[in-house]
């Protein structure tokens, strides 16, 4: 980030609103996402720049948004003024834009782009009620709101909208985007027509995966005005109807409104006698290119393992255990059910050091540069090669995130009435830093807390919504234990997994097996991912994420891009990432434990 751009920040930073990140940069300045400082909602700014754009374009945006007032339509919640500039406070879209949802997925289902279509042009429709034509309809002016079947689409950037009834000619430097425009926008003739022929080139682009006619801007003029479009045969009939009439030549012959669209595309998909689309959730998986893995070491272990980690740094205070040994936790059922057998994998030596200090379940195991740690349901134990030394323990359960200095962690304890409370102990004597204090919601089921980085944390919860489980809730504090932000996102979370990126959250939701949450933070962004396994096993490296179910293998990148999948050995019960592209593997088949090392090299490749 340049320096100038620091100093903007600076700026908006004393007004109500705290600058989450810079999203994007339009032709009026920049856009950023922000929190409000006193509620926590998370909106847009759009900042003037006023050495750009003229003002009366900015204006004349502003006019139109608050004008218009619907679900298809991004909201414009306010102005903001700080040092003589203005700010247009908008409702933030966490999806993204339509273009950047296409570019991930390559092509979208069938079923979505035909909804995300019908937001469109009920949008549309309530602009026209209202006079105004937008004028520049595309994927990139389409932003996308997360909803709990998949995305809502949204109309944005009405800078270039024209009033109907404003009869004077589109002046030359408020144009369009010539892939989009109807021919009759060539010689600066606009009415609700012409969006409503840009919504047909979106639809063919969206089911067909790419535009009707593509080339420089004149080639797009001469084929809009005189070539016909043709249609691949497997599009069903009705629907090549509804795009064929919106892209017709001459206006007249098009759809006379957007709600005769909109009827046109609901009737042909509602046509039980057309070629019906398999229900969808929200993206179709695509294959990713496949990669053979090199396997580097492979071991025996005597026990099943059920977690893995790497001690990557060695420990201040534990000189015996090795740096990258994995230490490990097996349930070993044969023994008895309250016997944990545990252990550290000496791969200098190459042999199992056993430590079965602890007698209870462990639930995670982290290891900092300050130890390695044995996190049960009401206690954290401090792990040597062969003790354990109990750090603290909690009257109820708990959950605990170490930060990644290792000096402080965050617990979160559930009392008997399932109330929370928060608190922040320093490491490593487990003294408490600040008082316990209760959090919301009081009701819903918690799921996890994640140290972000060395002073954040967040607490993830799932909110009732009249006795069913409705949207997930993130609460964030800063290391002393106050809350600054919390936000919500309509989608039932039941996994979440921290990264090395402080700002990057990946997660599992209830009910859609094949796909992954990527969270972004800073600025907030959500991708959802369809991915062709049924996710089990999550780690990350700084070039990406690697998911994996009992014998398969998917790396994307932190867009959700997939770069690469591969065949495992089978019978995966942990995974643990290790340095730049190691991946340790346990496995359990036919009861032998095995312990493999690959190396991601040929995927991260891939990558870059
Ligand atoms: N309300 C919003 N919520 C989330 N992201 C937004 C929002 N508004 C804009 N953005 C992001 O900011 C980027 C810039 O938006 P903006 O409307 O200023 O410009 P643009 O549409 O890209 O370009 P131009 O205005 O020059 O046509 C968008 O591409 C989008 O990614």
């Amino acid at each position: 980030m340049s320096r100038a751009d620091v100093l903007r920040l600076q700026e908006v930073k004393r007004s109500n609103y705290r600058i989450l990140g810079l999203i994007g940069r339009g032709q009026f300045g920049r856009v950023y996402c922000a929190m409000h400082r006193q509620t926590g909602k998370l909106v847009a700014l759009k900042a003037l720049d006023l050495t750009g754009s003229p003002t009366s374009q900015f204006l004349r945006e502003l006019k139109f948004l608050v004008t218009l007032e619907h679900p298809n339509i991004v909201a414009c919640e306010a102005i903001e003024h700080w040092q003589g500039k203005r700010c247009l406070v908008m409702e933030y879209c966490e999806g993204g834009t339509l273009r950047q949802l296409m570019e991930n997925h390559h092509r979208l289902h069938p079923a979505l782009s035909v909804k995300l279509v019908c937001d469109v042009l009920a949008g549309l429709e309530h602009a026209s009620l209202q006079g105004i034509v937008h004028c520049d309809i595309k994927p990139e002016n389409i932003l996308l709101s997360v909803d709990a079947s998949g995305w809502s689409a949204k109309i944005s950037d009405f800078g270039i909208s024209r009033l109907s009834h404003d009869l004077t000619r589109e002046p030359a430097n408020l144009t369009g985007s010539p892939a989009y425009m109807a021919p009759e926008r060539f010689y600066g003739q606009y009415s609700h027509s012409t969006d409503l022929y840009a919504v047909g080139v979106l639809l063919y682009e969206l089911l067909v995966g790419h535009r009707p006619f593509s080339g420089a801007p004149p080639d797009l003029m001469v084929a809009h005005l005189n070539q016909a479009v043709n249609i691949p045969a497997h599009i069903p009939t009705r629907l090549q109807t509804v795009i064929l009439t919106a892209l017709q030549k001459l206006k007249a012959r098009r759809y006379q409104s957007a709600t005769q669209m909109l009827e046109a595309l609901q009737g042909a998909i509602q046509d039980r006698s057309q070629p019906q689309f398999a229900p969808h959730n929200f993206a179709t998986a695509i294959a990713a290119p496949k990669f053979t893995l090199q396997t580097l070491r492979q071991e025996a272990l005597l026990d099943r393992v059920d977690q893995l980690s790497v001690i990557e740094v060695l420990p201040e205070c534990d000189r015996d255990l090795c740096e990258s040994s994995l230490i490990f936790y097996s349930q070993d059922q044969a023994i008895s059910a309250r016997s944990y057998a545990k252990g550290f994998f000496d791969r200098r030596a190459g042999k199992i050091r056993r430590n079965d200090a602890i007698a209870e379940p462990i639930q995670d195991l982290i290891v900092r540069s300050s130890g390695c740690f044995a996190v049960t349901e009401r206690s954290i134990y401090r792990l040597s090669d062969t003790t354990a030394q109990r750090v603290a323990q909690f009257n109820h359960p708990s959950r605990i995130a170490i930060d990644p200095s290792g000096k402080w962690m965050a617990v979160a304890t559930l009392n008997q009435s399932q109330a929370k409370f928060f608190s922040i102990w320093t490491l490593p004597q487990a003294q408490l830093a600040c008082r316990p204090a209760l959090c919301e919601p009081r009701s819903g089921e918690f799921i996890a807390i994640a140290a972000l980085h060395t002073r954040h944390i967040a607490l993830v919860s799932r909110k009732l919504v009249s006795r069913e489980l409705g949207s997930t809730r993130f609460d964030f504090f800063n290391r002393h234990g106050k809350a600054f932000g919390t936000f919500s996102i309509p989608l039932q979370i039941e996994r979440v997994f921290p990264t090395r990126n402080a700002h990057f959250l990946i997660a599992i939701e209830t009910g859609f097996e094949r796909s992954l949450v990527l969270l972004h933070l800073k600025p907030y962004r959500v991708i959802r991912v369809g991915i062709l396994i049924t996710p089990k096993f999550v780690t990350a490296y700084p070039w990406g994420i690697v998911v994996c179910d009992d014998h398969h293998l998917i790396a994307l990148d932190y867009n959700g891009q997939q770069i690469g999948q591969a065949e495992l050995p089978a019978g995966i019960c942990a995974i643990a990432a290790h340095g730049e592209t190691g991946l340790a593997i346990a496995t359990w088949n036919a009861g032998q434990s095995t312990l493999y090392t690959l190396n991601l090299e040929v995927i991260r490749s891939a990558s870059l």
